[in-house]
């Protein structure tokens, strides 16, 4: 009945940036999974939001050993579970519902996103102590996150949504953030280019706040 913090916690704390990837075409997920991981990232969280997640975790999970391929946007049960069946091995989603709770019950852990005090209230009441924030900028950034640490000791968040290298160390300064997810390590334009090299230096510049 709680999060699984033994698979989940040294994905967070292995890098300061979890790429968050768009993907289209599923045949370049194993070259965008090498690249980043090759620049200090292996940890992706692919999203359910497009046609082509599932094929793309399943090529990571099954050509790119070094990566740590996880699905994110997972909205209920039956995406988390279409996604541990394509190899993700860690689930993101933008909120958390007794659903969700409930599926994440298997190995793969969940991190799942709370914002407001009763949110968190209620994962912590399910065992989950490490937390997705999102939309993190929208919702209230820096000044938000730093003013829970006091009432939420234990919590530890990923925040997500607004992150960029304008603003990545000041959340990555906070104590009670791990790591922050975001979509500018891996460029649209590049990935659609096979700009592999970019993304590989992208990252590597991620990698360095950790
Ligand atoms: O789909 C989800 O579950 C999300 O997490 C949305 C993400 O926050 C953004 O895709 C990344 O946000 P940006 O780095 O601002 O582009």
């Amino acid at each position: 009945m709680a999060q699984n913090l033994d698979a989940l916690v040294p994905i967070m704390d292995g890098q300061p940036v979890i790429p968050v990837i768009v993907i289209d075409d599923a045949g370049s997920a194993a070259p965008l999974a090498r690249a980043l991981a090759a620049g200090g990232l292996p940890a992706v969280e692919i999203t359910l939001r497009t046609e082509a997640a599932l094929d793309a975790i399943a090529a990571i999970a099954s050509e790119v050993p070094e990566a740590i391929v996880g699905a994110g946007t997972a909205l209920d049960a039956g995406q988390y579970e279409a996604a541990v069946a394509a190899g993700a091995r860690f689930v993101v989603s933008p909120g958390f519902t007794p659903d969700l709770a409930d599926a994440a019950e298997g190995s793969v852990p969940l991190l799942p996103g709370c914002v407001t005090p009763s949110e968190i209230m209620a994962a912590l009441a399910e065992g989950y102590t490490h937390l997705k924030f999102f939309p993190a900028g929208q919702a209230g950034g820096v000044a938000y996150i730093k003013a829970l640490a006091s009432p939420f000791s234990a919590v530890r968040f990923c925040p997500t949504g607004g992150v960029s290298p304008d603003n990545a160390g000041d959340y990555l300064a906070l104590p009670n953030v791990v790591c922050v997810g975001g979509s500018w390590v891996a460029p649209k334009e590049a990935v659609a280019g096979g700009d592999w090299d970019r993304i590989t230096a992208l990252a590597k510049e991620a990698a360095e706040w950790g």
